[in-house]
């Protein structure tokens, strides 16, 4: 039996991955589940599945987590270190599925037990990808991608030779406004940003996508996290996210990863590598798709993908400036104190004014320092909105 944990299982990522764990309960053993605000579905959890440990990120919340749980005989716990905690609890898979940078230090005490990580949690790799990559190695832990274009790559290039892999392609759906006029972008709602055409996801992923912001950060991850360079990268708008990513060898082969928008084919290959098991997701009917198409992403339309370009060839901390920047700037925007297209200038400005580029500063990677850099960003952007 195999024990698992899930980080952020509350979310659309936790979810999913309950979803197929219940589907064949005698093969795991959940160890920890965490959330944040949602405590009832944190706690209605931890008894069907039996957990040992409940954690709510929220110090605040931590007596309704008692209370949701009283008579179950699980432990409850509350707080950025219960969370590091229950990562370090022995485990032998942990999905790392919180939102945001806060699942970076989590996602390393996982990796510090020696436990297969599922990293759906991107800002690891954005923020701190050698020190994610050199945690596992020194701990003997093994990274599974779970970001569906990730997880698409990593399928294509099961025995195939790295050093003959030429370049990747990376599809994006284009988000919520992919066929609105420029001119508009000044003024989307959050409600309108929130809707994806394809995907169902947390709310502040699909606002990524509506920007582009999403795909910004596939980018560098997949840079750490399959060691390629910045040019190896492309990006093709693909409005029917059927194929998720394509890996280009030496020899001219493209090999394609093809499969409905459901993550939990992306979770279920992590959840159960090496073998591959059946999984309840739509089986494609490619002639009733007819057809896929596939275009260049306007930069106009997409500013942040340059701005990925400008942080793959910086290094140092500007992959924790580029997100913290990104993180505030979308706080904003939910709040309503800046608008959609905003979003991409402060980042560009942080990017400019905070910096974090190799060589300002210490360039190695720990968590303190990506949590200094971050805080700063934070601070920068907040000083902007509020002047
Ligand atoms: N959703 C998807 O299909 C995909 C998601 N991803 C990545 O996976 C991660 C999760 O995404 P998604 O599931 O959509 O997000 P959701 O917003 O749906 O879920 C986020 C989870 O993190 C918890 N959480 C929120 N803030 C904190 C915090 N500060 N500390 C600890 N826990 C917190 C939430 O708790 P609560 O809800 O209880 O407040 C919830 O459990 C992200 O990094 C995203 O980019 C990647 C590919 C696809
Ligand atoms: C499911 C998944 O992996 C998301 O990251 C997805 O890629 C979002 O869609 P976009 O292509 O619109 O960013
Ligand atoms: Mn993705």
């Amino acid at each position: 039996m195999r024990r698992v944990t899930i980080l952020g299982a509350t979310g659309s990522i936790g979810q999913n991955t309950l979803d197929l764990i219940r589907r064949t309960p005698e093969a795991y053993q959940v160890v920890a589940l965490t959330g944040g605000q949602n405590i009832a579905q944190l706690a209605q959890d931890a008894c069907e599945f039996g957990a040992e440990l409940a954690v709510t990120a929220d110090r605040a919340r931590l007596s309704d987590l008692r209370a949701a749980l009283d008579g179950s005989g699980i432990a409850a716990a509350a707080g950025p270190e219960a969370l590091i905690e229950a990562a370090a609890r022995p485990a032998d898979w942990v999905m790392s599925a919180i939102v945001g940078v806060a699942g970076l230090a989590p996602g390393l005490a996982a990796l510090g037990q020696g436990a297969t990580l599922a990293l759906a949690n991107k800002e690891s790799l954005v923020t701190a990808g050698p020190l994610m990559l050199a945690t596992a190695a020194k701990h003997d832990a093994t990274i599974l991608p779970v970001d569906s274009e990730h997880s698409a790559i990593f399928q294509a290039l099961v025995g195939e030779d790295r050093g003959a892999v030429e370049r990747v392609v990376i599809t994006a759906s284009g988000g919520a406004f992919r066929d609105r006029p420029l001119s508009d972008l000044a003024h989307v709602t959050v409600a309108e940003a929130s809707t994806h055409p394809n995907w169902d996801m947390g709310q502040r992923i699909t606002i990524d996508s509506a920007s582009m912001f999403n795909k910004a950060l596939e980018v560098i991850e997949a840079k750490e996290f399959f060691c390629l360079t910045p040019d190896q990268i492309e990006v093709l708008v693909h409005p029917q996210s059927t194929i998720h990513a394509l890996v280009g060898f030496v020899d001219g082969a493209l090999m394609a990863h093809v499969g409905p928008p459901d993550m939990r084919h992306a979770i279920g290959y992590a959840l159960n590598w090496p073998a591959r098991r059946a999984l309840p997701v739509e089986r494609l009917d490619l002639a009733a798709l007819g057809r896929l198409d596939f275009h260049h992403p306007d930069p106009a339309r997409y500013p942040a993908l340059a701005l990925a370009r400008q942080v793959m060839e910086a290094g140092g901390h500007s992959g924790a400036v580029f997100n913290a920047a990104k993180e505030r700037a979308l706080d904003h925007f939910i709040a309503g104190r800046i608008g959609f297209a905003a979003m991409s200038d402060l980042v560009a400005r942080c990017l400019e004014e905070v910096g974090g580029v190799s060589g300002q500063g210490c360039d190695t990677i720990t968590l303190e320092s990506v949590g200094r850099w971050d805080h700063l960003t934070r601070h920068h952007i907040d000083r902007i909105v509020s002047a």
